[in-house]
């Protein structure tokens, strides 16, 4: 079972091998989460070798016919991508890494690969990826769209989403027990007072409103993620569901 993570991969070491059209989009992918990106290929897209002039990537030419190249051109890395057209070498390629202990992503065999890359897609910062695993990579495209679509024109969610970013960076300078914050977030999203304001894009009167009551005080118990957002959902179900 494969999980969900987002990962800064700054001042990491990722080795991609194959410089084609996969080779190319896994390397724009992993220089947006700041690693240290090396394509080891015989032959290279253009767009990897300007990436490469301009010293955004480092490419090695290189055929690799021998398990000592591979070694030399991986060891380094802590992500493997494998991304060539020869079976032979992506199979050689992953038995190598695997000894070595690294995480591997293949481009090329779903089944055996230890990262996948997904979907992705985000709508006013709230970040989503889809993925099927390899099993049916034209569904999760299409999921990705719905669901992409469906935020968008989710007027509400928005005004949630400005008002929750405020309301946290608040509660997080002025509260200082952590069980205490945990609770206020759904505190207020269930104060139909503040939920009414939020909802009618008052954001700054939803916060003002929200601050005093914070400040009043706030129930120790009652609010868990696994009670309120279950209440939360009953009650705003059409509202929020209304514009897929
Ligand atoms: C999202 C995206 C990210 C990216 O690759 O950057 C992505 N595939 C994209 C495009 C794309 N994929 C394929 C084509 C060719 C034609 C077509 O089918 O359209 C094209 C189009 C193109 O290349 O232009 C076919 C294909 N895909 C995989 C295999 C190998 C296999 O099946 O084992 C084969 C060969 C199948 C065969 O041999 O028949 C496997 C994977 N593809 C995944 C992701 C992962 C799981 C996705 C999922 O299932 O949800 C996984 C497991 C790779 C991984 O996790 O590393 C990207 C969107 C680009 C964008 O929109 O910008
Ligand atoms: N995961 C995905 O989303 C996805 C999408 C399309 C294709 N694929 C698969 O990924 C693989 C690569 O696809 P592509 O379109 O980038 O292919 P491509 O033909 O554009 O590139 C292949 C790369 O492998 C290199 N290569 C091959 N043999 C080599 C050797 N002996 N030594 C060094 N380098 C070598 C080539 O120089 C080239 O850079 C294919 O197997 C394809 O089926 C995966």
């Amino acid at each position: 079972m494969r999980i969900p993570l987002y990962i800064d991969l700054s001042g990491r070491n990722v080795v991609i091998v194959g410089g084609g059209k996969v080779g190319e989009r896994r390397a724009l992918k992993f220089l947006e989460a700041g690693a240290k990106v090396k394509v080891v290929a015989n032959d290279f897209t253009e767009k990897l070798k300007e990436m490469a002039q301009s010293g955004k990537i480092v490419i090695e030419k290189k055929d690799l016919d021998n398990d000592i190249e591979v070694i030399r051109a991986i060891k380094d890395a802590d992500i493997v991508v494998i991304a060539t057209n020869s079976k032979k070498l992506n199979d050689k390629v992953f038995s190598i890494a695997q000894v070595l202990g690294k995480f591997i992503n293949d481009a090329t065999d779903a089944q055996r690969s230890h990262i996948h890359v997904p979907f992705e897609g985000s709508v006013d910062g709230i970040r989503f990826a889809v993925t099927s695993e390899g099993a049916a990579g034209v569904a999760a495209h299409i999921a990705l769209y719905v669901i992409e679509e469906c935020l968008r024109r989710n007027s509400l969610l928005h005004s949630i989403n400005q008002f929750s970013r405020l309301f946290k960076e608040w509660v997080k300078r002025e509260i200082k027990d952590p069980k205490v914050r945990f609770q206020t977030y759904w505190y207020v999203m269930l104060d139909p007072d503040v939920f009414n304001l939020i909802k009618s894009s008052q954001i700054d009167k939803a916060l003002e409103l929200a601050k005093l009551k914070v400040l009043k005080g706030v129930p120790e118990k009652g609010y868990e993620p696994d009670k309120a957002f279950p209440k939360f959902i009953q009650q705003w179900k059409d509202e929020l569901l209304g514009s897929c």
